[in-house]
């Protein structure tokens, strides 16, 4: 059905580079930086399209490394406010509308790089030039030193290591762990909070309207979680169902009972 990979592009089980890759990340660098972000006015935006895509062209889709990211993170590094990092784990869609809103706060989809990368995908090869649009390695199938997650667990790594003061995390207690030590969040972020920064994780557990309550502040997985943090001199608050948040879940339920009263 798809016409065959070039002969010197290798066929992998995911799919390929976003189309216009190129084009889209200059012109999120350009949105950002002159409208969403405009104190960052000044950073070129050619650069950090040159440098990303020099991160993984002719380059085996395999063996990416962080190394292959530092160019682009120093023409794109950015200085987040303390106290205003918001981590997420299994509640992408959550997390952001409530940094939509609240736009104070950052994700790290509300930085930079992770406005230019969210939801794109790429790969080069290196026995080529060009860029792979037919298909990337991924974790599952192929390998995990793919470029994409490669590039989420570095730029992850960068942020944490960047974040000072009261830091959040959204976790969805909706499933039957709302920490998991394998995520990003648990694997990379909360291991390179600096604790002479980093004075607390405030956890919110939010539970989808209707949806069972499978964890919350009590539970074994949050409790996991808990020492891990304590360990690292970091002091760990936690709150089910954050009021704020919760009511951005409620504007879409509005009759919902839990919704009705007293939120
Ligand atoms: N588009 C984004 N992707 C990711 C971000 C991020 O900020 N934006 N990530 C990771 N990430 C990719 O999302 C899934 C896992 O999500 P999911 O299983 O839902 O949650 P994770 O904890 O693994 O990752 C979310 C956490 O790491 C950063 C962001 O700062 C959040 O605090 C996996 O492929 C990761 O490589």
């Amino acid at each position: 059905m798809w016409p065959r990979s070039p002969p010197n592009h290798k066929e992998w089980q995911g799919s390929g580079t976003t189309a216009h890759f190129g084009d889209i990340v200059l012109g999120r660098c350009y949105t950002y930086t002159q409208i969403v972000r405009p104190e960052l006015r000044d950073k070129d935006c050619q650069k950090i399209q040159e440098a990303f895509l020099k991160s993984f062209l002719s380059k085996d889709p395999c063996d990416a490394t962080e190394q292959d990211y530092q160019p682009l993170i120093e023409l794109a590094n950015q200085t987040i406010p303390c106290n205003k990092t918001v981590f997420w784990s299994k509640t992408k869609e959550l997390a952001h509308q409530y940094t939509r809103v609240q736009q104070a706060l950052f994700t790290l989809e509300n930085t930079l790089l992770g406005y230019i990368a969210d939801d794109l995908s790429w790969c080069g090869d290196s026995g080529s030039s060009e860029i792979n649009y037919q298909s990337c390695p991924t974790r599952r199938d192929n390998c995990s030193s793919n470029p994409v997650s490669v590039f989420w667990n570095t730029v992850s790594k960068r942020f944490a290591e960047d974040a000072c003061g009261v830091v959040h995390v959204v976790l969805n207690g909706s499933l039957n762990e709302a920490f998991d030590r394998r995520s990003t969040f648990g694997r990379v972020e909360i291991h390179n909070l600096h604790p002479k920064k980093v004075r607390t994780l405030q956890a919110w557990v939010m539970h989808d309207i209707g949806g069972v309550r499978s964890d919350s502040c009590s539970s074994s997985s949050i409790r996991d979680l808990k020492s891990i943090i304590s360990e690292r001199n970091i002091t760990f608050t936690c709150q089910n169902n954050y009021r704020p948040v919760r009511f951005l879940q409620c504007v879409k339920n509005p009759e919902h009972p839990s919704c009705t009263s007293g939120i």
